[in-house]
């Protein structure tokens, strides 16, 4: 039986990351058959490259799929059946603020981590609510796979307030770290395990790793990660095809560190910043952060390449690669769109999957993902120590959503000097003030 060809939107087409998403849409149309592909973002001339370069790879590897990028949400969000969206609200240039005001006081500068990611949240969550109204005027039936940050604010933001709203929040990092987790062990694909693992986003731990005859992968993990962190043999041997970047070198090392913290599990790369928050800052240049390394790399390199692609209406030696990581999404649009019952980590309201923590709370766990959506497989309790850890960051994450909702400036004060990574309520008032400096046109009015 053929499948039903879908109409998907890439919300945030001027993304750096849309490329890659492009290419492995068209890697994987066999198993996720596409009729049409648009583009819709806030910024036209932005995404009009990235849209010139996609039209000549439409054209020469898949002319039946009809491409349209526009601004006009009508255009956009009609006919469609899945919503992609990636936004960074401010883009880059306010990511380089929220990276740099926090370093100014010896506190982390973080995407979406600590106050970096609790201004980034109180941006991001206007510009996704406004696509999934979009998405509910013209494509009632559509579904939107989340995958814009702070995907923790955002996940609670939509919970909140589009509480029946058709949206998973998503994220690749476990992804990540489990394609380095096969490495670690030989395997062909992260697929060729079955975790379980419980959080909040980008504030979680593998409890059990089976192979498909169930056999226990954890005690070799735990060796090598207490030694090495999540850096790879292959890496370590000077072997690996691929370099990865220096700071993600650095995190992927780090995670040892915080692997110590609790030797019975395995942990989120991302826990690194709550756990040594003074490493981080020592670690940083506060006048070059990780903001400038990608927009001097990724969003540089991906929008030469698409205006070279454009300029010669060839893309037979483009240098553009299939986004790998993001192959989940399309397991995750297949599992809704065809019933595959695929088995996927995503961030969800708990209801009972931590059978201690927070009914309401939207965690990231194993779930289950049919044409019904994503139903969560019960994690069960957790240990005192990853309860209160997450009971703090989640309590952080509410209240960023309430200081949005209400425009309450106290309970912005309260979010930011709750994160772990806040070391007193000053510091974190005279941060608070310089973001709402700089934030004018993104927040709503705090008062
Ligand atoms: N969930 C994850 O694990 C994960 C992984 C990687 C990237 N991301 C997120 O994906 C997003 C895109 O990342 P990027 O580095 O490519 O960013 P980018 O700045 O290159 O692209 C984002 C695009 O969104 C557009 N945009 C901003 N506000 C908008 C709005 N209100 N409406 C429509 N379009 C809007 C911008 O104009 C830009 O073209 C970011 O939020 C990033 O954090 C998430
Ligand atoms: O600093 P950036 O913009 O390079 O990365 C920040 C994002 O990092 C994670 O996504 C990684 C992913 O984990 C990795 O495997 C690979 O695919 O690159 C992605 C982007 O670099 C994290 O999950 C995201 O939420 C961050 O935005
Ligand atoms: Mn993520």
């Amino acid at each position: 039986m053929s499948l039903k060809e879908q109409s998907i939107l890439v919300a945030g087409g001027g993304s750096t990351f849309t490329p890659g998403i492009v290419l492995m849409l068209l890697e994987n149309l066999d198993k996720f058959p596409i009729r049409q592909l648009k583009f819709y973002d806030n910024d036209k001339e932005r995404q009009q490259q990235i849209a010139d370069a996609t039209e000549v790879i439409l054209k020469e590897r898949a002319p039946h799929i009809k491409f349209v990028a526009t601004t006009d949400p009508e255009e956009a969000f009609s006919d469609i059946d899945f919503v992609m969206a990636h936004i960074r609200v401010g883009k880059y240039a306010m990511r380089e603020k929220d990276e740099k005001i926090p370093l100014k006081y010896g506190v982390i500068g973080q995407e979406t981590c600590g106050p970096g990611g609790i201004a980034y949240g109180m941006r991001s969550i206007g510009g996704v609510l406004e696509l999934i109204d979009y998405m509910e005027q013209y494509s009632p039936e559509a579904w939107m796979l989340n995958y814009s940050n702070p995907a923790a604010i955002v996940a609670e933001a939509t919970r909140k307030l589009r509480p029946n709203s058709k949206i998973i929040n998503i994220c690749d990092m476990p992804v990540g770290i489990e394609n380095r987790m096969k490495d670690v062990l030989g395997l062909e694909s992260r697929k060729d395990m079955t975790v379980k693992y419980y959080g909040l986003n980008h504030f979680g731990w593998w409890t059990d790793i089976r192979d498909r005859d169930g056999k226990d992968l954890m005690p070799e993990l735990k060796e090598w990660v207490s030694k090495n962190g999540y850096i790879t043999p292959d890496e370590l041997n000077g072997a690996a095809e691929e370099e990865v970047e220096p700071s993600w070198f650095y995190t992927f090392g780090k995670a040892k560190e915080v692997q110590w913290l609790d030797p019975d599990t395995l942990p989120n790369t991302y826990l690194k910043y709550y756990f040594y928050p003074q490493d981080e800052v020592e670690h940083s240049d506060p006048e070059h952060t990780r903001a400038n390394e990608v927009m001097e790399h990724r969003e540089k390199n991906t929008f030469t390449e698409c205006n070279r692609i454009a300029n010669i209406q060839t893309a037979e030696d483009a240098k553009l690669e299939a986004d790998e990581h993001a192959t989940y999404i399309v397991d995750l649009a297949r599992a809704i769109a065809y019933n595959s019952k695929e088995r996927m980590l995503l961030i969800v309201p708990n209801k009972g999957a931590i059978v201690n923590f927070d009914e309401d709370a939207m965690v990231e766990v194993p779930c289950i993902v049919g044409s019904q959506g994503a139903e969560p497989l019960t994690q069960g309790e957790i240990p005192r120590f990853q309860k209160g850890l997450m009971e703090q960051q989640v309590a952080v994450e509410k209240l960023v959503v309430e200081a949005w909702t209400e425009g309450s400036y106290q309970k912005l004060w309260q979010a930011l000097f709750l994160s772990k990574t806040m070391p007193n309520a000053r510091v974190a008032k005279q941060i608070l003030d310089d973001l709402i400096e700089v934030n004018k046109e993104y927040w709503p009015e705090l008062t």
